[in-house]
């Protein structure tokens, strides 16, 4: 007999309906199958018939239990049993094959509260369990890392109260576990560390308020509180940690003791500022031993060897600026007879008399040396050959105006000057000076108390 209408449209709508919940069931990645309570196979879907090795339509009616090994079939049947014997829910999870998987029976009961049916879904958890395994190895490693640690490792909540701390907390201020965690990250420290955390968090606050760029991570040194009223020096290192939308969620870091490094640090300052002090000392012992090795005791003047060190540069810097560089040499006049009739108290009075004339009135940029016994070297720089005539002529007059009174008695001082020039008289610094003190020579002939300047022919004249 044919279904009435009605009847035939229910049925496709249930058909219908049925493919539906089987599409969507095989839709689904996890397995699921539905079974009496024998264990038969009444609904399964693609991906739990694929686990069995099976298509869908081969799955229908056999007996779950029969599909697995033997030695797994007895315990996986206890559990059908027991859900419908409890009439509640089952989630176990178990291994097979190398592959993890968490599994749900679900009782189905009928219209009088009996179960008819097991409702079986079972997810393939390998990736999971494996992600789980590795993260329960990693925490364990860096966990044994940080207690065994010489470094305090801690970690603070968004409040900067303590939530861990290893165990080198206690080896270094003496302060058990229990008693910091949960405490504020301020009673670690010292009220002249705290000071400086207030000042660090403080500063690193305005940067945030002013939005200028943070280092990522925060490092400071300050002295940590001992429970035996001690300080210690530390180092602290701690960044931030944010969650996944960037919200401040607390603070890791490690803390370093460095009371060891800045004792050697601080000796090491102290060597160094020693070293410094004792530099400056020989560096002025070496000023001083080198102002003595280029001046003379006596007149204070430079003496014949600085004289032969620095003349070459001068002689090239007059020749590279073209302009002209005259040696004077001066020679105090019967010096010999000051000395016998006087004394060599006298003698020295007379020549240092001399050497301050010349430093009073040498110009500047001139070199002026004590060149012998009682013998004097003024090189002038610049001058014309004319300005350096007139020079010589009024220093040789001031002196012979100078009188020298020593012990009561007046004496009388002049000196004999021969002048030489570059380029016209020599190039060299020998034939400079060569020719200077001919010069000289020639003054002291013509009667000493004057000037004369190099000339060849008198020179030769003098000679022959
Ligand atoms: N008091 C004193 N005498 C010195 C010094 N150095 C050299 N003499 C003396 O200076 C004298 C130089 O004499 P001489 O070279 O004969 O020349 P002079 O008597 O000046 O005669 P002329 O140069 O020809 O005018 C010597 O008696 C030296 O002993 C010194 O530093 N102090």
């Amino acid at each position: 007999m044919a279904a009435p209408a009605s009847s035939h449209g229910m049925i496709e709508a249930l058909a219908s309906t049925l493919l539906d919940v089987q599409a969507l069931i095989d839709a689904a990645p996890a397995s699921s199958m539905l079974l009496d309570r024998d264990g038969r196979i009444l609904t399964i879907n693609r991906a739990g018939a694929a686990r069995l090795g099976l298509a869908p339509a081969q799955a229908l009616g056999l007996y779950l239990f029969d599909l697995f090994p033997v030695e797994v079939a007895a315990s996986r049947q206890r559990r059908l049993q027991a859900v419908t014997a409890s009439r509640q829910p089952q989630v176990f999870e178990d291994h097979r094959d190398g592959q993890h998987y968490r599994t749900s029976a679900v009782p189905v009961m009928d219209r009088d509260g009996e179960v008819c049916r097991v409702a079986i879904f079972s997810e393939d958890i390998t990736a999971q369990h494996e992600a789980e395994r590795l993260l329960r190895d990693s925490e364990a490693h860096y966990r044994f890392l940080a207690e065994n640690s010489e470094d305090v490792i801690w970690q603070l909540d968004r409040d900067m109260h303590i939530t861990y701390i290893s165990a080198a907390d206690q080896r270094l201020r003496g302060v058990a576990r229990g008693a910091v965690l949960g405490q504020s990250v301020f009673s670690l420290f010292s009220p002249r560390g705290q000071a400086i955390l207030a000042r660090v968090v403080a500063e690193r606050q305005q940067c945030l308020e002013q939005g200028l760029p943070l280092p990522p991570t925060l490092r400071f040194e300050a002295p940590q509180q001992c429970a035996n009223g001690e300080e210690v020096w530390v180092e602290v290192v701690s960044t931030r940690i944010d969650d996944a939308h960037g919200v401040l969620c607390g603070y890791i870091g490690m803390t370093r003791n460095v009371a060891e490094r800045r004792r050697y640090q601080a000796m090491l300052e102290d060597a160094n500022r020693q070293l410094r002090e004792q530099l400056d000392k020989v560096s002025a012992l070496q000023a001083q031993l080198q102002a003595r090795a280029h001046r003379d005791a006596l007149t204070g003047l430079y003496n014949r060897h600085y004289l032969h060190e620095t003349l070459p540069d001068l002689l090239a810097q007059a020749r590279q600026a073209r302009h002209g560089l005259a040696l004077v040499m001066v020679d105090l006049d019967h010096f010999k007879q000051i000395n016998d009739r006087h004394g060599h108290v006298a003698g020295d009075l007379a020549i240092q008399t001399a050497a301050r004339l010349l430093i009073e009135r040498a110009p500047s940029r001139s070199l002026c040396c004590r060149f012998g016994g009682e013998e004097f070297l003024v090189a002038l720089c610049g001058l014309t050959p004319a300005a350096v005539c007139a020079w010589a002529e009024n220093w040789c007059a001031e002196l012979a105006d100078c009188v020298l009174s020593h012990q009561g008695v007046r004496i009388a001082l002049t000196a004999s000057l021969g002048v030489a020039w570059q380029p016209q008289h020599g190039d060299s610094e020998a034939q400079l000076l060569e020719r200077a003190d001919q010069a000289l020579y020639l003054a002291k002939r013509r009667g000493r108390n004057q000037v004369c300047v190099w000339a060849a022919d008198e020179v030769c004249a003098l000679r022959a």
